[in-house]
């Protein structure tokens, strides 16, 4: 078997002329998975330019408009786009701020052929990349008044760096030393009704009887900062965390008894009793379940606190032996503000369209897409990025540098 052929991107400039109903202002790019062809276009007015798909399904001849989940590249003058593994387009936008330039459109992926067979409609998906890898995020559970949030609260205090929190939102009223923002994103149902439903939750459970969710931007800004994320979330959510595309460690932490929580409960003073009293009702169930779903990796009892500390540092790898040191925060992309793309087996060249000026590493990159993680509703991690020594007669690789 020789090489794979290498194809160039369709960068149609020009706007269609066949007739077609299309209903961007600005510059579209077409690709052909099966018997469809995505239509990725800009509106640009002349403040903001959004993006916008539209499909051509060649077998019924007709124009869909697809449900669009997750948040797409904002402002830019254009882009290429690129088909990879026939169930994702990679859009490559010009003119953006490096952190802002790499997306993915998912058309055909697991995730979406659920989300299709959940709505019934045509669904895309938009999913950020990124480059290199997270650490994988700490998911914590179990009965309220466990010790959770104090365990939790250690560790940020003694790894400040490494350590992120995962902001949940909840409907629930805030305790008097709670902050907006911080402990929890307090909101209100109907509001957080529509974001569950516009795909910006990575899980959400009714618990207590209020409603909790961990958004797909808590969790991946605490990644894009470099530092390990924490979610304090409930057994329902594990299981939802557990069911998703985000990999994690899972750990219960059990009471010694259920006396014990009930005294702790009491003790922390911020529940009434008939609160209280449903907590403990719930929490006979989630311990049950913490112990036996096989959701969790690991199960701590936090019967002394000190011991319970110790423990959740030793399977977390901070007992001594391993580094410390936060990963440096994702770093942006610095590509040329115009540039055409092809694909070569799993790289992406991108050129320079006015190759010799300039910065050299602006002129020519390579994306190497065959580590890629993740994927919609969040970020795609795990993109290389190399320069490459210009050469504008060639399409060659070689002469490749990994950028750090
Ligand atoms: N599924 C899910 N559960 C959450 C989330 N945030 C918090 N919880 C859980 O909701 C429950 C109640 O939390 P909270 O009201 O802070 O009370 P506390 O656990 O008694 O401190 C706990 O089991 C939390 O782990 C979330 O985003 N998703
Ligand atoms: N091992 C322990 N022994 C005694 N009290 C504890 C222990 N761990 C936590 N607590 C206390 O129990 C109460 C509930 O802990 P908290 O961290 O708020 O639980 P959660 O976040 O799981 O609801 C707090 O007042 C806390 O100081």
């Amino acid at each position: 078997m020789g090489e794979a052929p290498v194809f160039y991107v369709e960068n149609l400039k020009d706007r269609f002329s066949n007739g077609f109903n299309l209903r961007f202002k600005g510059f579209e790019t077409s690709i052909d998975v099966g018997d469809k062809t995505f239509v990725i276009g800009s509106n640009n007015n002349d403040s903001i330019s959004s993006i916008e798909v539209q499909i051509y399904d060649k077998s019924r001849g007709k124009w869909v408009i697809p449900t669009v989940l997750g948040t797409g590249p904002k402002r830019y003058e254009g882009h290429s786009a690129i088909l990879l593994n026939e169930d994702r387009i990679m859009v490559i936008t010009w003119g953006s701020t490096p952190d802002d330039c790499i997306w993915f459109l998912e058309v055909d992926t697991e995730y979406v052929k659920q989300q299709k067979k959940a709505s019934g409609t045509e669904v895309v998906a938009w999913s950020k990349g990124v480059r290199g890898d997270a650490e994988k995020p700490v998911v914590i559970s179990g009965p309220s008044g466990v010790g959770k949030g104090t365990l939790i609260n250690m560790l940020m205090k003694e790894f400040p760096t490494m350590f992120g929190f995962s902001v949940s939102h909840t409907t629930r009223a805030p305790r008097s030393i709670e902050k907006n923002g911080v402990h929890y994103h307090f909101t209100e149902r109907s509001i957080m009704e529509k974001d569950i439903k516009d795909g910006k939750f990575l899980e959400f459970a009714s618990v207590h009887g209020n409603l909790y969710g961990t958004s797909i931007e808590a969790v991946e800004a605490v990644a894009d900062s470099g530092k390990r994320c924490i979610l304090d979330i409930d057994v329902q959510g594990a299981k939802s965390v557990r069911a998703s595309s985000l990999d994690a460690v899972f750990i219960f932490i059990s009471p010694p008894s259920v006396a014990k929580l009930e005294e702790r409960l009491h003790l922390r003073g911020t529940e009434t009793e008939e609160q209280i009293q449903k907590r403990l009702r719930n929490a006979k169930a989630e311990i049950e379940q913490g112990k036996s779903s096989g959701i969790f990796d690991h199960i701590l009892c936090n019967d002394h606190l000190e011991k319970c500390y110790d423990d959740l540092k030793k399977l977390l790898g901070l007992d001594g032996t391993t580094s410390t040191n936060p990963k440096p925060s994702s770093k942006g992309i610095n590509l040329p503000s115009k540039h055409a793309a092809s694909k070569i087996n799993n790289k992406i060249l991108v050129k320079s369209e006015t190759p010799g000026s300039g910065n050299p590493s602006k002129n020519s990159i390579v994306l190497d897409v065959s580590l890629l993680k993740g994927g919609a509703p969040s970020r795609t991690r795990g993109l290389n990025v190399y320069s490459v020594d210009p050469n504008p007669f060639s399409d060659s690789l070689n002469g490749i540098h990994k950028l750090s």
